[in-house]
C-alpha cells in the first residue's frame, strides 16, 4: 500500500531529519509510530500525507511514485488517505457537522447523498448531540473526534492520526483507540503517531520507532 526505500529529508538547508527510512504499510495493518519529541514523526506523516517530498529516496504510495505526482493526481491519491492533525484544523466558522461533510463537499457530491452518514458518524464519534455547533464552544476531546469524523467521512483506506490522544482524559483515549480498532477491523490501515507508551503498551500493534531521524520496525 506504501513503501518508503531509503527516504531522506531536509527542511531547506537544515541536517537530515530522517534517514535511510525503510519500511512498507501492509493493507488492513494497524501500527503506532513513536520516538522522542522532534524525532520526526509529524515530518514522517506530512510526507505520508504527500505534503512533503522527499528530499532522496523512493516513495510509493498506492502503486504510485510519489515523485512523479502532479496536483490532481496528489489530490485523487490524498482522498484515499485520512488525516488527524495534533491541532485538529477544524474551521471556525462552520458547524460540527460541516466540518466533517467538507471533504464530501469539496468533492462537489450533493448533500442529499451524504446527510445521512455524516450524522451517523457523528453519532458514532459521540457527537450526535454537538452536530450544530461551532468549534470554538467544543471541548478538546470533542475537537479530537470532530476530526477523527472529518478524517473518517470519505472513507479512506489509510487512517494516520498525529497524537490522537494527546488531549484527552484516559478513558476517552481508550475510547478513542477502540473507534481506530474498529476502523481498522473494517479493513482500513491505520497508523497512530504517539508518545503516549502506557497506551501502546495496551495493544499488541506493529511499531514504527524514530530514533535520530532513523526509523526501526517492531513487528
Ligand atoms: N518546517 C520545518 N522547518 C525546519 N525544521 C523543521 C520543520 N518542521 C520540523 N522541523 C524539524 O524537524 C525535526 C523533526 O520534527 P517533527 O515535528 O517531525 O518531530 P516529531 O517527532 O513530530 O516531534 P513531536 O513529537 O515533538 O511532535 C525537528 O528537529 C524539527 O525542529
Amino acid at each position: 500500500m506504501v513503501r518508503f526505500e531509503n527516504v531522506g529529508l531536509r527542511y531547506g538547508m537544515g541536517p537530515e531529519v530522517l534517514r535511510d527510512v525503510t519500511f512498507g504499510i501492509p493493507p488492513h495493518s494497524f501500527q503506532f509510530l513513536t520516538g522522542p519529541s522532534g524525532a520526526g514523526k509529524t515530518t514522517l506523516l506530512r510526507l505520508l500525507f504527500l505534503s512533503l517530498r522527499p528530499t532522496r529516496g523512493l516513495i510509493n504510495i498506492f502503486g504510485r511514485d510519489a515523485a512523479k505526482l502532479g496536483p490532481d493526481e496528489t489530490a485523487a491519491l490524498r482522498q484515499r488517505i485520512g488525516i488527524v492533525f495534533q491541532d485538529f484544523r477544524l474551521l471556525d466558522h462552520l458547524t460540527t457537522y460541516e466540518n466533517v461533510a467538507l471533504p464530501l463537499r469539496v468533492q462537489e457530491k450533493e448533500e442529499a447523498s451524504y446527510r445521512a452518514e455524516v450524522r451517523e458518524l457523528l453519532q458514532w464519534v459521540g457527537l450526535g448531540e454537538r452536530m450544530h455547533v461551532l468549534p470554538p464552544v467544543l471541548s478538546g476531546g470533542e475537537k479530537q473526534r470532530a476530526a477523527i469524523a472529518r478524517a473518517l467521512i470519505s472513507r479512506p483506506e489509510i487512517l494516520l492520526a498525529d497524537e490522537p490522544t494527546g488531549n484527552v482524559d484516559p478513558g476517552l483515549a481508550r475510547r478513542l483507540m477502540r473507534l481506530f480498532l474498529e476502523l481498522h477491523k473494517t479493513g482500513t490501515s491505520v497508523l497512530i503517531a504517539t508518545h503516549d507508551i502506557g497506551l501502546m503498551d495496551q495493544f499488541d500493534a506493529r511499531r514504527l520507532v524514530i530514533n535520530q531521524g532513523r526509523l526501526t520496525v517492531y513487528d
